[in-house]
Order: C-alpha cells, then sequence, then structure tokens
C-alpha cells in the first residue's frame, strides 16, 4: 500500500463519541484541557456534543454532566486552530440545535442517520449547507448494507447539500476488503467536490488497518479518538494512527508526541474503565452490534444477572439499531425470566 504524501485530515471523536465511554459525564475542565492539548498538537478538526449528538441528553440516551452549549461554549474559544464540529441526529437534535451550535462557533455539522434512511436527513443538511457550513452525511452501521445501497443513500444526501459522506463502522464489524469496497464505489460516483469519510471502531482492532484501507481507497477524512476513547472497544486511536501515518509517508499535520502525551496524560487517567478489546467489546465487532450498546449491556448484566455478551449476541440476531437503547433493558428482562 503507498500512501506517500496522501492528504489526510484527521478528526478526533474523544470528546463527543467518548462521552459514550464515560456516559456522558466528561467535565468542562477535561474537555478543554483534551481539546487545547489537541489543538496544539496539530488536530485540525474535534466533534464536541453529547455522544448522541445535539440534544442526546435523554432518558433513553443518558443525560451530560454539562449541557452541549455549555461544552461547545467552554472550549471554542480556547481553540487556536482546531474547527470544532457537532454531530446532529434528525429527530434528536432540532434545527433550533443546529442554529445554536453555529452562533457559538461550530463551523462542521456532521448529519447523522442509520444507512437506509438518509431521506431524514434533507432538513438539517439543507440549513446546515445554506449557513455556509462544512456539512456531513454520516451513515451509521454502514456494513448492514451493500456498497450499491450505501452509495444510493449517499447520493442522497449529496443532493440535499452534503460537501462529504462517511461510512461509519458503527459496529466495527467491517474488514479492510468491505471498507475498500464501500469507500472505492463511493469515491468512483460521488462529485469529485464531495469529500469521503470513514469513522471506525476498534472491536475487531481493525480502526488502524480500515483507516489505511479508506484511505487508500479515496478517503481524505478520518475519524478517530485519542487512546481510543470512544464506544466499544473505542474508536480508532488516533496517535497509533498518526505513528503509522507518519511512517508511510502521509501528510496529516499532527505532532506525534504531542498527541501521545495527551493520550498519556489527560486521556488514559480518566477512563472509567480500561478502553479495549474484552469479551464484551469483540462481542460487538464479531455480532456487528451498534458500540454505544456496550455500557447499556453491561448495566443491564449488572441489574438482571443475564451475561451482557448474551445480551448483545442477541441484539445482533434482531438486527437493532441506534434509537433502540430501551429494548436492552425489556430483552434481559425477558432473558432474566426465560433462565428462572
Ligand atoms: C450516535 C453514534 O454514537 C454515532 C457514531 O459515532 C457511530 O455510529 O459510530
Ligand atoms: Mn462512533
Amino acid at each position: 500500500m503507498n500512501l506517500t504524501n496522501k492528504a489526510v485530515t484527521l478528526h478526533d471523536m474523544s470528546l463527543r463519541d467518548g462521552m459514550h465511554a464515560k456516559q456522558h459525564q466528561i467535565t468542562l475542565q477535561q474537555m478543554i484541557d483534551i481539546a487545547t492539548g489537541l489543538d496544539d498538537a496539530g488536530m485540525p478538526m474535534i466533534e464536541v456534543t453529547h455522544g448522541d449528538g445535539l440534544g442526546g441528553a435523554s432518558l433513553n440516551y443518558g443525560f451530560a454532566a454539562h449541557s452541549d452549549e455549555d461544552y461547545l461554549k467552554a472550549v471554542i474559544p480556547k481553540l487556536r486552530q482546531a474547527k470544532v464540529s457537532a454531530l446532529l441526529l434528525p429527530g434528536i437534535g432540532t434545527v433550533d440545535h443546529l442554529r445554536m451550535a453555529k452562533d457559538l462557533g461550530v463551523s462542521c455539522i456532521r448529519v447523522a442517520t442509520h444507512c437506509t434512511e438518509a431521506d431524514v436527513s434533507e432538513q438539517h443538511i439543507g440549513l446546515s449547507a445554506k449557513l455556509g457550513l462544512d456539512t456531513v452525511g454520516f451513515l451509521m452501521m454502514a456494513h448492514m448494507i451493500s456498497a450499491e445501497q450505501l452509495l444510493e443513500q449517499a447520493k442522497l444526501m449529496e443532493s440535499y447539500g452534503a460537501n462529504c459522506i462517511y461510512c461509519t463502522d458503527s459496529a466495527g464489524f467491517m474488514l479492510p476488503d468491505e471498507v475498500t469496497a464501500k469507500i472505492g464505489l463511493l469515491r468512483q460516483h460521488l462529485s469529485d467536490k464531495t469529500e469521503i469519510g470513514f469513522h471506525g471502531h476498534h472491536n475487531l482492532a481493525m480502526g488502524v488497518a480500515n483507516s489505511l484501507a479508506a484511505i487508500e481507497a479515496g478517503a481524505s477524512r478520518i475519524d478517530g479518538s485519542v487512546a481510543g476513547l470512544g464506544a466499544g472497544a473505542g474508536n480508532t486511536p488516533l496517535e497509533v494512527l498518526v505513528a503509522v501515518l507518519d511512517r508511510m509517508g502521509a501528510k496529516h499535520n499532527i505532532d506525534l508526541y504531542k498527541i501521545m502525551d495527551v493520550a498519556e496524560d489527560l486521556v488514559v487517567p480518566m477512563m472509567d474503565q480500561p478502553i479495549r478489546v474484552d469479551r464484551d467489546s469483540l462481542t460487538l465487532g464479531y455480532a456487528g452490534v451498534y458500540s454505544s450498546f456496550l455500557l447499556f449491556a453491561k448495566r443491564a448484566e449488572a441489574r438482571h444477572g443475564v451475561s451482557a455478551r448474551d445480551i448483545l449476541v442477541e441484539l445482533g440476531k434482531r438486527g437493532t439499531v441506534g434509537g433502540q437503547e430501551d429494548m436492552i433493558e425489556d430483552l434481559a428482562l425477558d432473558m432474566a425470566r426465560q433462565e428462572l
């Protein structure tokens, strides 16, 4: 694989996907310290919101330590060069959230839908583009459909005004060949002006390999998290990816030692549990389950004595997708009754 001189924009997820791993309890000071550390290391883009995006704080997804507004107000004025993005899932986040984010200095809105539901993103993508924001369409759980179906959904988002489309491996299920096929087809058929992105989860330890496959196939934006802080076994660990990209001669503008230090000195010490491939997070990748379900399944295990692994396997069989968090408790209760 030759990535010499390939330009890649890395996008940090620690302060948004990492919110899942922290049950949305990152403090304002932790956000500021990590964001400014990343800014100083040269990270061009940093995402900041509740784990489920703008407006995610709720009974279904979990309440956050602070509002999205407070996190954005705390972080954005402290940054020297990094741009801040906000995730928005239509139906959870509203156009009012979007306008609020723009007013606070967010420059990129990433509108996320399940991979078959791009049609619900028209209003939010349209408004974001109209407001002149960097507008991304983010297709989640992309392993559940074929490359051709993903392309159809991507074209919808592109037609609504997105200037970048993401193939999102929410379950950390994909292997590099699948990433190559999906990103390759998007690159071939979307407009040359539309950027392609890849968002990985490390449940099968494929985060770095899949990101390299994505870049080779034409992706120019790659998501990851410092020390992998993210849902499941975490996102593609950015400091590792940076080291690999350095060795391959790709261009990313990030200082390796500085990002290593952010990982080691700031992010690892604040983890509530080690972010690693263990039997439960591995099951997410193996069974193709939404990574944010991990802690819900672990909590249900503690409450009802049913193994989180069994719950996750069953969620995979049922084809559950993001937004169905409330089903996890119901399922665990049913499974506990059957075991009596
Ligand atoms: C709302 C999700 O956490 C978005 C995401 O990061 C993914 O699908 O992966
Ligand atoms: Mn994710």
